[in-house]
């Protein structure tokens, strides 16, 4: 049988972080060992938040060190709107963790959309395309990019990225980089990562907590309607986890697993 998608489910946020930490280090650690840096996307939501919450803790161990300097950093998916505009997802990163980074960290390499593009949303994404063109050539001359971890949210109507459900960005076959001008959720016009290259990553990791999401919890892991973050699981399986709290999976039935790597 398909190995599917983990499930660990946690008391609390802070639990939650603790075994994110682990997890995010050992992507990192097998991403360094791979290829001498760590490519991750990561998205927008309470995402950024909760990762600060795992990353910006000292280490516990030698082991247990997040190698900053070794981190490339890219969206998997932005609004077309400034850096510093409320909506931005790099901005929302920017204050939440890259702030935050003790004095003297050696700095990730971001790469956030290009700012000079804003008014064209498809040259928005042709370009942030070309930005993982450059940085994933001569490793991935092939169809897609590889990521080494993906950190993504889940809305609450199962969207992820902004690949939201039923539209017709979940059909696209060879864009890495696909522009949407009509999100549901506002603002409208936004760039995404496109299903091919999530499925293609080496993990996938979802994020989700709190009781607002224990409905489509259900639908994602018990219904398969279709909804986006459920073609992530199906695409991926066994590499990607979710990590959430209780309360965000209360009444879903499908198996959870102690964490362990
Ligand atoms: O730009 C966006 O809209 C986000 O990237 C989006 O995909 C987010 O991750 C989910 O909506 C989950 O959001 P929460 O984590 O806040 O529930």
């Amino acid at each position: 049988m398909t190995k599917q998608a983990n499930l660990y489910s946690f008391p609390a946020v802070d639990a939650l972080a603790t075994a994110l930490r682990t997890y995010v280090i050992s992507c990192q650690d097998a991403g360094i060992a791979r290829h001498g840096v760590f490519k991750v996307a990561v998205s927008g939501g309470s995402l950024p938040k909760t990762l600060a919450q795992a990353l910006l803790t000292a280490p516990a161990s030698a082991a247990d060190t997040v190698k900053w300097d070794k981190w490339e950093i890219f969206f998997a998916d932005e609004r077309a709107v400034p850096h510093d505009h409320a909506d931005s997802n790099y901005g929302l990163l920017k204050s939440e963790l890259l702030d935050k980074l003790p004095q003297g960290t050696a700095a990730p390499t971001v790469h956030p959309i290009d700012a000079d593009a804003l008014d064209d949303t498809q040259e928005l994404a042709d370009r942030y395309e070309q930005t993982l063109v450059k940085s994933f050539a001569g490793r991935d001359s092939v169809r897609l990019p590889i990521f080494d971890l993906l950190l993504l949210g889940c809305g609450p109507d199962g969207h992820t990225c902004s690949l939201f459900p039923g539209h017709e960005l979940l059909r696209e076959t060879s864009a890495w980089v696909a522009a949407i001008e009509d999100s549901p959720k506002p603002p409208p016009r936004r760039v995404t990562l496109t299903l091919p290259v999530v499925t293609h990553a080496v993990h996938v990791a979802f994020v989700a907590t709190g009781g607002g999401k224990k409905e489509i919890m259900k639908e994602i892991f018990e219904d398969n309607k279709g909804l986006p973050c459920a073609l992530v699981n199906e695409g991926c399986g066994e590499r990607c986890s979710w990590f959430v709290d209780n309360a965000a999976v209360e009444g879903v039935t499908y198996p959870r697993r102690p964490f362990s790597l």
